[in-house]
């Protein structure tokens, strides 16, 4: 089990993360829902430990992360929410350095199936720097994915994925909850929200305003679609005059 209590992050005078408190359980698929700069990355990667929250506590399985930070890094694999990352390295030598680095061994076979899985096994000796977004993800996700820890947290991973890609990262990321694991990611994408989180947290400048069950969301505001409650609540559901003034106003 994750609790993240009282969470803030400051950035200077700007306030990224302001007093979050939430719980996710083990066994669930957890999404993080918020425009853009709304703190969704600096949440996890205050899970991560690549960021130090300014004050609050994250506590793992009882272990609080600022005390206990290998430990828990164990327990955890992490997607940034960029892929442009070791650009210099073939897909091949990025993997085998995450191999090194976590030290982890025996991994060819499962290396081997995720690389088919995704399509990459013509690729793997080019460097990522010749690799277009899509597969640039598809390489981090891999190399992620290389071990197979507790708990996965995934900044934005459909991001230029193709749709066969998305869908096979979708079942395996319900694979792994259903075995009593714990996945947490982040999206802009409301219906792969609603196909995947078991539980949702949406921010909106750094606070936190909707934490439950897409199904309770959408039992809340009968009638309406996920997208038109999420911008409800999330932001302005009626941009219609501005888009008008940017636009023109459509006499078709
Ligand atoms: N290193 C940094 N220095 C200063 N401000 C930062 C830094 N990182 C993030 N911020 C600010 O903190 C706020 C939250 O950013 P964060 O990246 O967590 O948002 P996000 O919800 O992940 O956004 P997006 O959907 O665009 O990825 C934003 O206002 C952002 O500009």
């Amino acid at each position: 089990m994750i609790e993240i209590e009282d969470l803030s992050k400051n950035y200077g005078k700007k306030t990224a993360l302001k007093n979050l408190t939430l719980t996710i359980e083990p066994g669930q698929i957890f999404g993080f829902l918020g425009h853009n700069g709304a703190g969704k990355s600096t949440t996890l990667k205050s899970l991560v430990s690549i960021i130090e929250p300014t004050s609050g506590k994250i506590v793992v399985d009882g272990l609080e992360l600022k005390a206990n930070r290998q430990a828990i890094k164990e327990k955890i694999t992490y997607v940034p929410d960029t892929p442009d990352i070791f650009l210099q390295l073939t897909a091949m030598e990025y993997w085998d350095l995450l191999a090194a680095a976590y030290n982890l061994s025996d991994i060819s076979e499962r290396r081997l199936k995720l690389v088919t899985l995704f399509g990459m096994e013509e690729r793997v000796d080019e460097t990522l720097s010749s690799f277009s977004h899509g597969m640039r993800q598809k390489a981090i996700l891999i190399g992620a994915l290389l071990s197979d820890p507790d708990i996965w947290i995934l900044d934005e991973p459909m991001q230029g994925l193709d749709p066969q890609a998305a869908y096979d990262l979708k079942q395996m990321m319900k694979k792994h909850a259903q075995k009593g694991k714990t996945v947490i990611f982040s999206t802009h994408n409301l219906d792969t929200a609603q196909q995947l989180c078991d539980q949702l947290a949406i921010l909106k400048q750094g606070e936190l305003i909707y934490n439950g069950s897409v199904q309770n969301l959408l039992n809340q505001h009968e009638n309406e679609s996920l997208e038109e409650i999420y911008l409800g609540i999330a932001g302005r559901i009626d941009d219609q005059e501005m888009v008008d003034d940017i636009e023109g106003e459509s006499h078709v």
